[in-house]
């Protein structure tokens, strides 16, 4: 359903995006995931079609985001980190002016805005003024507003910023039931958003993919943190310790904080897929090593985020030049162009 091909952004001089690549089966939801400035807002402005790639391609259901681009955005629903909403408007006279900016046919207009409120639980709100709902409510409506033209494909820019942990819960599931029917892809950076919600995820940093997969297979490749802990008398010879590192499946060994002054705190990091569990502890035998405590530990999202993530280099006062340059040359998406003096009963085509 979404295909993107080598995707290079450069705003000035200043790569913001470099040979992205990533797909979306229908249905699915991908999340997007990495640090602060590594590309998520550009990829998604790109793909719905609001900003122009400086080369590359990406496909909506099968249409260019650029030479097709009118195809893709009655294909594409797009939540902007920060929504484009209207305060003094209804939720519905909201959606339904949507609906007429994305040129819903007249006759599709009702069952498309009862849709979408029902879809996103905003039923019973929606004759509130959207001024007077909670920030999750807005979320919703935000949501709403992506869904109103009925498209197959969602893009959400960070959609649970900002909200209350049970906010959050609530649009986390809200994105989930919306799966299936439409396939999403959900920009963030934070890591459970992405275990609790996608079915794959795409790692990007710098520009630049590092790593795609289902959360658990990135886990199983990536297993940094993966192996044992040990807890040993502090008199052993650490000479006698390097047997550890000889052992089949032990990658590397590293000294941990001694949390008593008697005891020494090991990490034995192992190759993936390996178990040399029983061969550490006749090892710490065969050597005379008091054992008092081994632990399996294992490697969790974060660390794979961390590993992939954490080699940050500091941009240059160059680099801060160039930003602020070229700023002002990027177009705004149209979303954020709604005209609020269309805010009109007349000319919105709403029931009674
Ligand atoms: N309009 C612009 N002009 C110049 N540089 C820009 C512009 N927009 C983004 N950038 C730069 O491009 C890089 C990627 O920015 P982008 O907003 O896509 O990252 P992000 O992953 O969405 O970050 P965040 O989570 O902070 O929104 C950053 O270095 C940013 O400073």
């Amino acid at each position: 359903m979404i295909e993107v091909e080598n995707l290079c952004k450069i705003y000035g001089s200043t790569p913001a995006l470099q040979d992205v690549s990533f797909s979306v089966e229908a249905g699915e939801i991908l999340g997007f995931l990495g640090p602060n400035g590594a590309g998520k807002t550009t990829t998604l402005r790109i793909l719905s079609g609001y900003l122009p790639a400086t080369s590359g391609t990406a496909k909506i259901a099968g249409y260019d985001v650029h030479e097709q681009s009118i195809a893709v955005r009655q294909r594409i629903g797009y939540l902007p980190e920060n929504p484009p909403l209207y305060p003094e408007m209804s939720v519905e006279s909201f959606l339904y002016f949507v609906a007429r900016i994305k040129r819903v046919v007249a006759g599709d207009r009702r069952p498309n805005v009862e849709a979408a409120l029902k879809k996103c639980g905003l039923w019973e709100r929606r004759k509130s003024l959207i001024r007077k709902l909670s920030k999750g409510y807005r979320q919703r409506v935000g949501i709403a507003q992506a869904l109103v033209h009925d498209p197959p494909v969602i893009v959400l820019d960070e959609p649970t910023v900002g909200l209350d942990p049970r906010q959050i819960i609530e649009v986390r599931n809200l994105i989930k039931s919306l799966a299936g029917d439409h396939t999403i892809v959900l920009s963030t950076h934070i890591l459970p958003e992405v275990s609790m919600t996608c079915n794959r995820v795409t790692i990007i940093n710098r520009g630049q993919v590092v790593a795609t997969g289902t959360p658990e297979t990135l886990m199983e490749e990536l297993t940094a943190g993966s192996g044992y802990e040990l807890e040993l008398d502090s008199t052993i010879d650490p000479e006698k310790l390097t047997r550890l590192e000889q052992i089949s499946g032990v990658r590397s060994l590293q000294y941990l904080p001694e949390s008593l002054e008697d005891r020494r705190q090991i990490q034995i990091f192992c190759e993936p897929n390996s178990e040399p569990g029983p061969e550490i502890v006749a090892a710490c035998v065969s050597c005379g090593f008091n054992l008092y405590e081994m632990r399996r530990t294992r490697a969790s999202l974060e660390d794979v985020f961390l590993e992939l993530t954490t080699q940050q280099v500091t941009p240059t006062a160059e680099d801060m030049i160039e930003v602020e340059e070229t700023q002002p040359e990027v177009p705004e998406p149209l979303d954020e162009k709604l005209d609020p003096v269309d805010n009109n009963q007349q000319d919105i085509d709403e029931p009674d």
